[in-house]
């Protein structure tokens, strides 16, 4: 892996069984499933954190590199047994893809072991880092969640009456000193602590397990049956695991979920009353279409891109298709407003993962070649329009507009449903430099000719806003999302700069 590298998102998960412990809810396979569920979030490595949850309890722990249908067989699940745990999918963004860098980071602290799990990027680690140094404290990886995990061994200001830990204290601290980017959760004992940063830059959500009868529809299950609470970094898990979803994390709060069920201990302020900053990407292609994220289906606001692509940039052919997969909503939608058949051209290997996250440039090409084969009957002497979700280096899109050309399509126009990126990410999506976004090498004009297309539009910024926030629910009313890959405006400034 090297420094140009682009990444996303890891997945975080919790899970802790209500009732009397020991617990009769499987917890670590109920975090397998989680973790099968986050899998597309980050492919590099994984980890499970499993406890008894009595304050002298030891940790199990099981880590490995690659998936996690790979890393774990039944016999380590069962050697997982535990009443609370939590687990994590990762894509580095930093410290390197190796053993020592996998999640959950687990420490001895005063009061016992800690678990950590964290999704994001803190954009002040370098300065973070110093001042941890510069305490005194060693530190073991190069990664960013490392330095989460030791923060939270250190005394909040408010002190520690007799000696009795205050761990929302430390973590208010914590969401003092790094406003951005961190979905975390945080085992201690028989509690988990689940949070967003307070711009809610990545994602988190709450779901409760019902008992097995509820899935039966033998019993009428109430409200008050529950075996458990799970908190995810998206929802598409839940039915996996016979959860259902029960709300979102806000920007900046901090639940304590323990076998008593789910308290919002502490909402962090943001300064100057800035709106939330939860990246819009997550919407554009990170996320499973399945997930919900503020009150709307992903699937939903992708199709609603699609729509709104369709009003902006038209064309007239005669077959709309998709990139596959994360497009494919968009393409329908923007089929069935422009009344154009929807029609396939390739054959996907889904086999061969998300080429977008693969961890370098040869693996990533290689993704893309080994990814599609094409449905010529469906295409050939036939005016084509290819709706993907967006262009990053543009690696997907030069071959395979080869590839239809090569088979005889007529014409071949791209349309993408968000606007260029332009810009950076600091906040959990590795997209380091300027100079390898293919809209900073190839001029707009040039697009079309540098892919080999007829023509070439994408969806503006204003137009994905407005995709995204048509279906909002939002019960507080304070809506924002981050968009500085796509304007360079960033909710908080960053070491780097
Ligand atoms: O311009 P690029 O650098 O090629 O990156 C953008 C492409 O990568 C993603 O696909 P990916 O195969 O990762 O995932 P998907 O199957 O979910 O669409 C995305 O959907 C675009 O097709
Ligand atoms: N993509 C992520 O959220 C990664 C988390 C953390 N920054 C790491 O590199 O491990």
């Amino acid at each position: 892996m090297t420094d140009t590298d682009l990444h996303e998102a890891c997945g975080v998960f919790g899970c802790v069984a209500t009732g009397t412990w020991p617990t009769q809810l499987d917890v670590a396979h109920t975090i397998y499933l989680g973790l099968v569920g986050l899998q597309h979030r980050g492919q590099e490595s994984a980890g499970i954190v499993t406890s008894l949850g009595a304050e002298d309890s030891k940790f199990k722990t099981k880590k490995g590199m690659g998936l996690v249908t790979h890393i774990y067989a039944e016999e380590d699940i069962a050697k997982l047994k535990g009443n609370i745990g939590i687990g994590h999918t990762r894509y580095s963004t930093q410290g390197e893809s190796e053993i020592q860098n996998i999640q959950p980071f687990v420490v001895e602290t005063e009061h016992g072991l800690i678990a950590v799990a964290h999704n994001g990027e803190l954009v002040n680690a370098k300065s973070l880092k110093k001042k941890l140094l510069r305490h005194g404290v060693g530190l073991s990886t190069g990664s960013d969640s490392e330095l989460i995990t030791q923060l939270l061994t250190h005394l909040p200001e408010c002190g520690e009456p007799q000696g009795l830990v205050n761990w929302v204290g430390r973590i208010k601290r914590i969401m003092a000193e790094t406003l951005t980017s961190y979905s975390l959760v945080i085992m201690h004992h028989d509690k988990i602590y689940a949070l967003r940063d307070p711009f809610g830059n990545r994602p988190l959500c709450i779901g409760k397990l019902y008992p097995a009868a509820a899935f039966s529809g033998k019993k009428v299950i109430s409200d008050d049956d529950v075996d458990g609470w799970v908190v995810s970094s998206e929802s598409c898990n839940f039915n996996s695991m016979g959860a259902r979803y029960y709300r979102e994390v806000l920007p900046g709060e901090v639940i304590e979920l323990s076998k008593e069920g789910v308290k919002s201990v502490y909402i962090a302020p943001r300064p100057n009353k800035a709106p939330p900053a939860f990246c819009i990407f997550e919407y554009v292609y990170f996320a499973r279409t399945d997930s919900t994220f503020e009150g709307q289906m992903v699937y939903t606001v992708r199709q609603r891109c699609g729509r709104q692509l369709a009003e902006e940039a038209p064309v007239n052919v005669d077959i709309v298709s998709t990139v596959p997969e994360s497009a494919t909503p968009a393409a329908l939608a923007y089929a069935e407003k422009l009344g154009i058949p929807y029609g396939e051209v390739f054959c996907k290997n889904r086999y061969i993962g998300r080429t977008f996250i693969q961890p370098n440039m040869r693996q990533r090409k290689l993704g893309v070649a080994k990814k599609f084969g094409v449905l010529t009957e469906n295409f050939r002497g036939k005016r084509v329009v290819l709706i993907d979700d967006s262009i990053v280096r543009g690696v997907t899109m030069v071959p395979i507009v080869k590839l239809l050309r090569a088979e005889g399509a007529a014409e071949i126009h791209i349309r993408i449903a968000s606007p260029p990126i332009k810009y950076p990410c600091y906040m959990g999506i590795n997209i380091p430099t300027f100079q390898e976004l293919v809209a900073n090498v190839v001029p707009l004009e040039d697009m079309p000719s540098h892919f080999g297309a007829d023509s070439l539009q994408y969806l503006s910024v204003d137009g994905l806003k407005k995709a995204v926030r048509e279906g909002i629910k939002n019960p507080n009313g304070s809506v924002g999302h981050c968009v500085a890959c796509l304007t360079g405006e960033y909710p908080v400034k960053c070491d780097d700069w």
